[in-house]
C-alpha cells in the first residue's frame, strides 16, 4: 500500500473547475513534485490534502486512513504536515518557540500542571527544549535558537518553517515553493537539506516548486497539472522533455 493514494479528487470554484479527476500515489520514503504553469491547481491539491478545502469529489488516504471530511488539525494529527508558499513564521517568537509551537501537537500534561507550574511541567518543558534544538541542530540553526525569527535571513527563515513542519512529527511533508525568492546558493544549500529530512526524519516529501533545476535534481517522480488536469507523470528525465510539458511552461 502506497502512504499517499489520492483518486479522483476534484473541486470548484463558481464555474472554474480548480482541479479535475487528480490521482497520486506515492510510496513511502519517496520524494515526489508536483509541477505545473501558474494558476494550474498544485496549492488547491495541498488545501484539499490538508482539509482547508473539502473536495467535490474524490478520496484521499493516509496509510489507509481517509483524510476527507477531516478539518485541517484533525490531518495534522493524522500525519500531514506542510509549509506555505509564503512564508508564515510566528515573526515575533524565538526561533526555538517556532519549533516548541509545533511540539505541542503532542504534548499531554495536564491544564492544572501548566497552570501551576507543577514539576511536571518544568521536566516536559526541558524535554520539549531538548526536542526542538535537536530538530533546530539538523537545519545548522540551533545556534539561533533564540533569535526572534524575523531576524533571520530569508533562506533560513523558510529551513525554519519547515523545521516547524517537522516537529508535529508527520508521514507527509508538504512543501509549496520552498525555493521560492532564493539566490543560487540557498537554493542548492536547500536541495540538500530537503534529502537530508527525507533521510533523517523517515518522511515522505511532496513538493510544489517552479524551479526546474531543484525539481530535477532532488524529485525522483512527477506529476504535471494544467488547467486543473494531469499533463504528464514519470520520472523527471522523461517528463521535463515531454513536448506537451515544455510547451504548457512556455506557454504556446
Ligand atoms: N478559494 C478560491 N476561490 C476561487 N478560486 C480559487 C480559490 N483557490 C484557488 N482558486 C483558483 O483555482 C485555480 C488554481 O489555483 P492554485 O493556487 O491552486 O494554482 P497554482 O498551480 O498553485 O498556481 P501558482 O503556481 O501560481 O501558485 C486558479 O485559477 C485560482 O484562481
Amino acid at each position: 500500500m502506497a502512504l499517499l493514494e489520492v483518486n479522483g479528487l476534484g473541486i470548484s470554484f463558481g464555474g472554474l473547475r480548480a482541479v479535475d479527476d487528480f490521482t497520486i500515489r506515492i510510496e513511502k520514503g519517496m520524494l515526489y513534485g508536483l509541477i505545473g504553469p501558474n494558476g494550474a491547481g498544485k496549492t488547491t491539491v495541498f488545501n484539499m490534502l490538508t482539509g482547508v478545502y473539502r473536495p467535490n469529489n474524490g478520496t484521499i488516504k493516509l496509510d489507509g486512513e481517509n483524510l476527507v471530511g477531516k478539518n485541517p488539525a484533525q490531518i495534522c494529527q493524522t500525519g500531514v504536515a506542510r509549509t506555505f508558499q509564503n512564508i508564515r513564521l510566528f515573526k515575533k517568537m524565538s526561533v526555538l518557540d517556532n519549533v516548541k509551537v509545533a511540539l505541542h501537537n503532542e504534548t499531554k500534561y495536564s491544564l492544572w500542571t501548566s497552570m501551576f507550574r507543577l514539576p511536571g511541567y518544568f521536566k516536559k518543558e526541558k524535554e520539549m527544549d531538548q526536542r526542538a534544538l535537536d530538530i533546530l541542530a539538523v537545519f545548522g540553526l540551533d545556534g539561533q535558537a533564540q533569535v526572534m525569527a524575523s531576524n533571520l535571513p530569508y533562506g533560513q527563515q523558510r529551513k525554519l518553517e519547515i523545521a516547524r513542519a517537522l516537529a508535529t512529527n508527520p508521514k507527509l511533508l508538504l512543501l509549496d515553493e520552498p525555493a521560492a525568492g532564493m539566490n543560487p546558493n540557498e537554493t542548492a544549500e536547500l536541495m540538500e537539506t530537503i534529502k537530508l529530512v527525507r533521510d533523517k526524519f523517515d518522511v515522505t516529501i511532496l513538493l510544489i516548486e517552479h524551479d526546474m533545476k531543484l525539481v530535477a535534481g532532488i524529485c525522483e517522480y512527477l506529476t504535471v497539472l494544467n488547467f486543473g488536469t494531469e499533463l504528464a507523470s514519470g520520472t523527471p528525465d522523461v517528463v521535463l522533455h515531454d513536448p506537451a510539458v515544455v510547451t504548457a511552461y512556455l506557454g504556446e
